[in-house]
């Protein structure tokens, strides 16, 4: 609203299509296209759409039946058939369409095309996005949504849902833990990955997760969510100790459905599980979501001895990513580089996670660590993100799918305000209860003194 405020006082939006339109373009995209932009552009569609698919060679040839007919009708000739669309849907940033592909063309037609679709529509961007056979979306987007991030205000999000950042075609990106239970987090110092954390971890405070860390920066990251935290390791000795708990945690939800699952011999088969999601629900242990930060802390040793240390956690690590997920046990992992020079078992926990999230890195291996196994092409997205725009990232994940998106931006403060309101929502976990946080008194401000002092005169 304040966006649209201004541009009206910089001249409205008839007048922006005068003298202030570039200003107001440049300095307030999001008002500016939903005043003046839609109507604009929705007026070139219209008018141009049959001739634009035809100089992009999204046409087909018309059928013997329409040409006869226009051959006895009329005499002109007959133009090549363009996709028959849907009606023209507007959105906050731009326009969504339907289009009903004719006999040979596919979406990835329609995707080779589009950079030239958007210079001839004027807009930022086009993406395409297959919806039925035979049906695609094209979705024009009318400014860089990314360059100042808003979340659409209708987000689908849920229990374990955590709609973290924006993808560049102005749809939310939602952290699933049910649909990618483990995921891992790259990017260079001041990328933005603690903001992308404190996102998950505001996301899902005020919900019935249990949210365990392991902070190997001292707790610098965590500790300011301490109040939310059931439990909060902050240097590998520590860590060393919570995660052989989570392991057993692990295996003791194991046993839970085994038994659900040995009620008896005739037990219908929809009342057999194989997760805690088929338990019922007073029986349902609370999921959990572990939280590694500089994760590769973890891996480096200085002694021997650290060595037998590192081995174990490194196994511990990889067992609850095997076999985490049917135990309601998620792995959040966070860090600068994840490579096989971390040594035994990097590599192996890191195929894992299965989520894929690279800001930016300072060289080209580390995006291959990331998103190498995704598509090449989002290793070069990652690797051409300017630091001018940390919270920038590529997503994938191992199916091979991958995009842009960028987090809002949250304070620290306002992270942490949601962890204290939410702190009566920590679970009742008690195998955890000695690794709970300190939570630090709030700072009290001092009251005005009740006797004011004033000065002595004589
Ligand atoms: N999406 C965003 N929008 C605006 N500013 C952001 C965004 N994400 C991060 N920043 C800013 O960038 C700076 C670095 O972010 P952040 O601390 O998250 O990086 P980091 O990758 O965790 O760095 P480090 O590893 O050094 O802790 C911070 O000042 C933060 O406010």
């Amino acid at each position: 609203m304040s966006d649209l405020m201004t541009l009206l006082e910089v001249g409205g939006p008839v007048a922006a299509l005068g003298g202030g339109a570039a200003y107001a373009r440049a300095k307030h995209p999001a008002a500016y296209w939903s005043t003046v932009g839609l109507p604009v552009s929705t007026v070139r569609l219209l008018s141009t759409y049959g001739s634009v698919m035809e100089a992009c060679g999204l046409t087909v040839a018309p059928s013997r039946l329409r040409v006869l007919a226009a051959k006895a009708m009329t005499r002109r000739e007959v133009r090549p058939v363009p996709p028959r669309r849907g009606l023209i849907r507007p959105t906050t940033t731009g326009l969504r369409i339907r289009l009903r592909l004719a006999p040979g063309q596919e979406p990835a037609d329609f995707a080779a095309s589009a950079e030239r679709l958007r210079h001839a529509w004027g807009v930022h961007a086009v993406y395409v996005t297959p919806v039925k056979p035979g049906v695609i979306e094209l979705r024009l987007v009318g400014y860089d949504v990314l360059r100042r991030v808003r979340m659409p205000r209708k987000i689908a999000d849920g229990f374990l849902k955590v709609p973290v950042a924006l993808r560049e075609d102005a749809t939310p990106f939602v952290r699933d833990y049910r649909t990618i239970p483990h995921q891992l987090t790259l990017g260079a110092t001041l990328s933005g990955k603690s903001m992308y954390l404190r996102h998950l971890i505001a996301g899902l405070a005020p919900q019935p997760v249990a949210l365990v860390g392991i902070d190997c920066k001292r707790g610098v990251e965590l500790a300011p969510f301490a109040p939310r935290l059931s439990a909060l390791a902050t240097d590998p000795e520590q860590a060393a100790e919570l995660l052989p708990v989570l392991v057993k945690e692990m295996e003791d939800r194991y046993d839970l459905i085994k038994a659900r699952q040995g009620i008896a011999p005739g037990t219908p088969d929809e009342e057999i599980t194989s997760d805690i999601w088929g338990l019922p629900e007073q029986e349902r242990p609370v999921p959990v979501v572990l939280f590694v930060d500089e994760v590769a802390e973890l891996f480096l040793v200085a002694t021997k001895k650290d060595e037998e240390r590192r081995d174990e956690m490194v196994t511990q690590l990889i067992r609850l990513a095997q076999l985490g997920r049917a135990a309601g046990m998620y792995l959040e992992v966070c860090g600068q580089r994840f490579g096989a020079e971390l040594g035994k078992g990097a590599t192996m926990l890191r195929a894992q996670l299965t989520g894929r999230v690279c800001h930016r890195v300072n060289d080209e291996a580390s995006a291959k660590m990331a998103l190498g196994d995704i598509a090449p092409e989002a290793v070069v997205a990652a690797c051409s993100i300017a630091p001018e725009r940390p919270g920038l990232a590529v997503a994938g994940d191992t199916s091979g799918g991958w995009s842009r998106i960028r987090t809002p931006y949250l304070s620290l403060t306002d992270a942490a305000e949601t962890c204290r309101t939410s702190a009566g929502r920590v679970p009742d976990l008690p195998a955890l209860e000695p690794f709970r946080p300190d939570v630090p008194e709030r700072p009290v401000e001092h009251a005005a003194p009740v006797v004011l002092p004033h000065p002595v005169t004589d």
